[in-house]
This record gives C-alpha cells, sequence and structure tokens, in this order.
C-alpha cells in the first residue's frame, strides 16, 4: 500500500467509518502500528537513562531550564483565553506531547511555538513567552490576539522566527530585537508608529512582512544582503523609498499613498508629503523638497519656457493629426494572433481594438491612482499586440509598448451598463486592485462603441497555462510548493474581495485562467468587477466546469459560489485535470463529482496529479488540501466554509509543511513533532 493510501484511508476511511464498513483494515494497521510504537517507546526509555548519567552534571541546570520554560507556557496558557484545546499540562511530559510544542534534540529547552489558528484571544501577557530565553521559532498568526505586543517578546536574544500575522495588534512594535531575527510577519494586524529603525540592524534578515497595519513615517534604509521578501504595502508610510529597497516589487510598497521613487511613481508626481523625521531615513531622491523648487524663476525663463512650450505643443499637435490620418482605417497592429480556443490563428482585423476609439476621444486613456502614465491611448494602438485568448467578457491582447512597458488590454463586449455606472465600477476595481493578491488594473477607455480595460501583464501566465499547458513537451511541471503558494495568494485575493464589500462583492468567474502568477509565482486573482458590467449573455458564459450546482439552476452567483469555484480550482491544482476539455466549453468535465466517485470506489492514490506524486512527504499535505477543497464544493452553500476560513486552513497546511518537512537552513532537531491542535 503506497503511503498515499493508507494516508487517504485514516483520514477518510476514519470519518465514515460505518457507511464503508472498512474499519478492520485500520485496526489492524493500528495495532501493528502501536506493536513497532511500544518497540520503540522501550528503545528511548533505555536512551535516556544513558543519557542522563552521562549528563549527570548538568542536570540540575536542564531540571531547572525546562521547569522554568514549563512555568512560563503554563502562565500564557492560563492569562490567554484561546478556544481549541491545549494538552498542556504540567504532569505530561512538554517536549514530547505539549501541543505546538518543539524542543532541541536532548529535550532541556523549548525552542519552537506553533500555535496557529487556535483562537487565542485578548492580550498577549508580558513575562510570559518572553521568559523562554531558549526560544527560535514563535508562531501565533491567525488568532485574535490584541494589544500591544510586549517588550520581552521580540528581543528574546535566540529568537529567529516570529509569525504573528493576521491578529489584531495595534500599538508601536517594540524597538529592541533579537540580533537573530531571520523572518518577521506582523502583516494583517494594526501596529501603529514607524518601523523601528533597528530593523536595519538584523543583518539576518531574510524576509519582512508588514502589510495591512498602519505603520506611518519614512522607510528605513535597509541595507541588508540577506534581505530576500519585504512587504511594506497597504500602511500609512510616506517620503522616498531608500536606494537600498528600490530592487524590490512594486506589490513590495503599493497601498501607501505617500510613499514614492522607484519602483513607485516618480517623487515629484506626488502631492508633497512631510519627510521622514529619523535621521537614518534615507533623503528624497528625486529632490521633491530641494530648495530649488521654491526658487522664484525671472521673467526671462518664463518667456523661454512660454515659448519653448508652445513650439512643443504645436510639434505634438502635428505629429498627433498624422498619425490620427495613418491610422484613420487601422487599430493595434496585430503580430501574432493566437486563439486560446483551439490555438488557431485568426484574422483579428475586424476585432482590433482600436476601431471603435472615437476621434474626439482619443487620448482620453483614464490611468487608476499611482499608475504611472508612461504611455497614452495613441501608444496603445501603435503597439504590437498578441491575441492572448478570447473569454466570456471579451477579447485580451498583450500589447508590449516598449521593453519595460507590457500590459494586456482587454476589449470588452457585451457592456451593458452607462458611462456612469461604468465609472463607478472602475472605482471599485481601483481599490480593489491595490491587493498584492489582485491582478491590478491600470487605465481604462470608454466611449460610445469601445470600452477597454488595461491590466498589468503576469509574465509567468495563469495557473491553468501552467497546470495543462505543453504537458507533452517536456516543461517543467508545477511543482507541489509552488501549487501550495499559488492557491493560498489566490484565496488571500479572493477573501479580500469578500471581505471589502461585505457581501456585495463577488467575483463570479474563478477558474484557473484567471489565477495569475508574477515572477515569484504568487497567485493573483483577475477579472473582478467585470461582471457587474455585462449583460446576461456574457454572465452565462462565465466560468463553465467551476460553477456551483444553484448558479448553473438560477443564473445567480454569491460569496459561497466563488468558494465552490475556488474548490474546483484546487480540485484541478490536485488531480491535473481540467474542467473544461480541450475542444472548449460545451465539453466539461464536473470534476468534483470525478473526483467523489474515484475517492469512494477505490481509495487509491489515483486521484492525484502523476507530477505530484514524484515529491517525497507530502502525502499529507495532498489529503488536508483535498479536504479543504470537497468543504468549498459542497452542494449545499451554507455547507461551504467562507474564504477567510479557507485561507486559514491553506496557511495550517504551509504551516505543518513546515513542521515536518524539515528546510536546509534549519538544523535543529524535529525529533520531537509538533502535534496539531485538535
Ligand atoms: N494580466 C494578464 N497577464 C497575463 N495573462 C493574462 C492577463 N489577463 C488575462 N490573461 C490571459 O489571457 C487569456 C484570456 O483571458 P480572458 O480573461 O480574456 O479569458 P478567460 O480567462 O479565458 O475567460 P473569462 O473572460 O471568462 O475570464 C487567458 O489565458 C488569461 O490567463
Amino acid at each position: 500500500m503506497s503511503s498515499i493510501d493508507a494516508s487517504f484511508k485514516s483520514l477518510f476511511l476514519l470519518q465514515d467509518r460505518t457507511r464503508t464498513g472498512k474499519a478492520a483494515g485500520i485496526k489492524f494497521n493500528y495495532f501493528v502500528l502501536s506493536a513497532t510504537f511500544y518497540k520503540m517507546k522501550l528503545l528511548f526509555f533505555v536512551a535516556a537513562v544513558a543519557n542522563l548519567f552521562l549528563l549527570l552534571p548538568n542536570f540540575q541546570q536542564i531540571i531547572a531550564d525546562l521547569d522554568s520554560d514549563r512555568r512560563a507556557l503554563l502562565d500564557f496558557a492560563d492569562a490567554v483565553p484561546h478556544i481549541r484545546k491545549l494538552n498542556w499540562n504540567a504532569n505530561v511530559p512538554i517536549c514530547s506531547s505539549w501541543v505546538g510544542i518543539i524542543c532541541n534534540k536532548d529535550g532541556t529547552r523549548v525552542r519552537e511555538i506553533h500555535l496557529p489558528g487556535i483562537g487565542l484571544n485578548g492580550l498577549f501577557p508580558a513575562k510570559t513567552i518572553g521568559k523562554l530565553d531558549g526560544l527560535r521559532v514563535l508562531s501565533l498568526r491567525s488568532n485574535h490576539l490584541t494589544g500591544s505586543l510586549p517588550s520581552d517578546i521580540l528581543s528574546i536574544p535566540s529568537l529567529q522566527s516570529i509569525n504573528l500575522q493576521h491578529n489584531n495588534f495595534s500599538g508601536d512594535v517594540p524597538p529592541t530585537l533579537s540580533p537573530q531575527l531571520s523572518v518577521v510577519d506582523l502583516s494583517f494586524n494594526s501596529f501603529t508608529g514607524s518601523v523601528p529603525s533597528t530593523v536595519k540592524n538584523l543583518k539576518r534578515l531574510s524576509t519582512l512582512n508588514l502589510q495591512f497595519n498602519s505603520f506611518s513615517g519614512g522607510v528605513p534604509n535597509l541595507d541588508l544582503p540577506r534581505l530576500k521578501s519585504l512587504n511594506l504595502s497597504h500602511n500609512l508610510l510616506n517620503g522616498s523609498i531608500p536606494f537600498s529597497l528600490q530592487k524590490f516589487p512594486i506589490s513590495s510598497f503599493i497601498g501607501n499613498s505617500h510613499l514614492c521613487g522607484p519602483p513607485l511613481t516618480s517623487c515629484s508626481t506626488l502631492s508633497p508629503s512631510p519627510s521622514p523625521s529619523i535621521d537614518n531615513f534615507s533623503p528624497t531622491i528625486s529632490g521633491r523638497h530641494n530648495a530649488s523648487h521654491s526658487k522664484k524663476l525671472n521673467s526671462g525663463a518664463i518667456i523661454a519656457i512660454a515659448i519653448g512650450g508652445c513650439s512643443i505643443l504645436l510639434l505634438l499637435i502635428l505629429v498627433i493629426s498624422f498619425f490620427c490620418r495613418k491610422k484613420k482605417d487601422r487599430g493595434i497592429s496585430v503580430t501574432k494572433a493566437k486563439a486560446s480556443s483551439g490555438g488557431k490563428n485568426e484574422n483579428l482585423k475586424s476585432e482590433d481594438f482600436g476601431s471603435g476609439v472615437q476621434g474626439a476621444e482619443k487620448n482620453k486613456l483614464i490611468f487608476f491612482e499611482g499608475c504611472s502614465h508612461s504611455f497614452d491611448l495613441e501608444d496603445l494602438l501603435r503597439a504590437s499586440a498578441e491575441v492572448l485568448g478570447k473569454g466570456s467578457y471579451g477579447t485580451a491582447y498583450k500589447a508590449v509598448l516598449d521593453e519595460a512597458t507590457v500590459v494586456v488590454v482587454k476589449r470588452l463586449r457585451e457592456v451593458e451598463v452607462g458611462k456612469k455606472e461604468f465609472e463607478q465600477q472602475m472605482e471599485i476595481l481601483d481599490r480593489i486592485g491595490r491587493h498584492p493578491n489582485i491582478v491590478p488594473v491600470r487605465a481604462y477607455y470608454y466611449s460610445k462603441d469601445e470600452k477597454l480595460l488595461v491590466w498589468e501583464y503576469m509574465p509567468a501566465g495563469s495557473l491553468s497555462a501552467a497546470l495543462h499547458g505543453n504537458r507533452d513537451t517536456g516543461r517543467t511541471p508545477l511543482d507541489w510548493d509552488s501549487r501550495l503558494k499559488i492557491s493560498l495568494g489566490a484565496a488571500n485575493g479572493i477573501a479580500y474581495i469578500h471581505s471589502e464589500g461585505g457581501a456585495k462583492f463577488i467575483h463570479g468567474n474563478i477558474k484557473s485562467s484567471n489565477i495569475l502568477l508574477n515572477q515569484d509565482l504568487d497567485g493573483r486573482v483577475s477579472d473582478f468587477g467585470l461582471s457587474p458590467l455585462m449583460n446576461s449573455y456574457a454572465v452565462k458564459y462565465r466560468g463553465t466546469g467551476y460553477r456551483a450546482p444553484e448558479v448553473i439552476e438560477t443564473q445567480k452567483i454569491t460569496q459561497k459560489s466563488d468558494v465552490y469555484s475556488f474548490g474546483v480550482v484546487l480540485l484541478e491544482m490536485l488531480t491535473g485535470k481540467s474542467p473544461i476539455q480541450s475542444s472548449g466549453y460545451n465539453d466539461v468535465v464536473d470534476l468534483p463529482r470525478w473526483v467523489r466517485s474515484v475517492v469512494r470506489e477505490e481509495w487509491t492514490a489515483e486521484v492525484f496529479d502523476v507530477e505530484l506524486t514524484k515529491y517525497p512527504n507530502i502525502e499529507e499535505e495532498l489529503v488536508q488540501m483535498l479536504q479543504i477543497a470537497f468543504a468549498c464544493v459542497a452542494e449545499l452553500p451554507d455547507m461551504r466554509p467562507n474564504m477567510d476560513d479557507v485561507v486559514r486552513m491553506i496557511e495550517d497546511i504551509q504551516q505543518s509543511k513546515l513542521e515536518n518537512r524539515p528546510s536546509s537552513e534549519d538544523n535543529m532537531s524535529k525529533e520531537s513533532k509538533v502535534q496539531t491542535p485538535e
């Protein structure tokens, strides 16, 4: 029996023992396992006694250290209410039995605490966990901890990794930081104040995630050689981005309306904001606060500028009218035309997206705030373009303006709403598109006959292409870790959409071709906000293969129908099978039904993508993900989890991945394995 079979049975058969009648097999395995377990226990006992004699001189000290760790943890558990029960009990061995605790190799100190999503509630008491002076990893993510973070936590001298994301912490981050820190994730809290300047001393720091807080002030100049991942997005930071951090992508900084400089817009285009007061923050690069700006110009200079300006304007008018005449009957020049359906070439002349652009409105490409206006409609019409595919809302083109500017232009068809409603919807798209897991819209164009949307181009394509593209031609398959990362990113994006508009915001077209990937393989959701613009014909044909049963019946989408569609995406990712066969919309596979039938009848690993079976030690994660997918595709909408729950469940898989699959960097013993809270 393969290990995947075993995991499958233990997780599914145990749940469904009476129905399947296969409990005997499990019992047999259980007795065999327990016998082995007792033998191992005996061996451990002998080894432990031998150890004890060897280490006798240090024994008193060891007991005292572990005792103080135990006391500190019990104080924490006593002070912080938690929904899911912890089995922390002074009478049972802390290193081998306590939920969420990992000790060092010889069981003398607590090294790691992992308590994700167990409903920890209220204030984080000082002088509890802060007393664990051998602690290296602290993960209390996805709980409900509030108030300020005690100053004795981040300063634990041995602390290497802290994960407090998705709590409700507030107040300033204490400035004393352990020099050993390499991972700091405080994202999705309500921290205020400045980013501590002491971060710049963390020479081992590789990940700093502070997104979605209320940090203010300037960005510290972090010249840290090991820093690989930085996210300061969606805070209240201001000033210019220090040179040392300009190598990070836009997504590291977006959502700070007073932050400027590369990779964001140049500082001169923003309205002035207070410059950072802390002395180690970088000076404004573009010279926005340069004293020369305030100097008055003399009259000679004014006349020279006026004459120069007029001549440039005249020249521009001449050039534009020349191009307008040349392009009267010509829209975009399509260099390569490959429709996604069947990959056949098409004559796209009749569909050129410039054809409906009205002369008087040619330059009315409306850019969203924060997007650089590095091109206009003329540039777009002139750009060489490639058809990426025809979707239910229109045709998508990849337009290359120059080496650095590549965008996707979607020519919307069947738009039903008027200009005002269109513009209102664009404002929503702008707001939602600032989340790092949503593909941002950069600009739009609206005229009577033509509606265009300009999106940021996602260079690594879609999840659909990564899963199903060129399977037979020796491409590198998408590995499990990437699939896990993409699914978490996409789930975060959808959860954000759902949380932003109460029950009002629904994606309505979740599918693998609408989950796009950037170079780092972060999953980003695209096409949000289009269905309210479209007529019912387009809406009817969206998401075929991913639609929830109630949507097929009523055509009514809800947040729970998004959850269903996301569940189908998860099944697609696990099985490697697409719910739409290559022959197109008419050939739809009911993936949830297929997976259920395989799992129920055969109890084998056959359900998983063969490309995944090559990776060792992931079977538990696959099964956990399959359970999440099953929950999402429940027939009754009320039985499905909401997207926040889905995010947490996928985060749990990621966490168990860290715990059960030792990374090369981690030289710590994993002998005492973490137990997931019940
Ligand atoms: N911003 C983008 N960057 C890269 N590829 C994109 C981008 N937007 C869309 N695509 C790809 O272009 C193709 C066509 O996309 P489009 O959204 O028009 O159709 P679709 O996703 O197949 O269907 P639907 O309109 O129902 O969403 C898809 O393969 C999609 O993955």
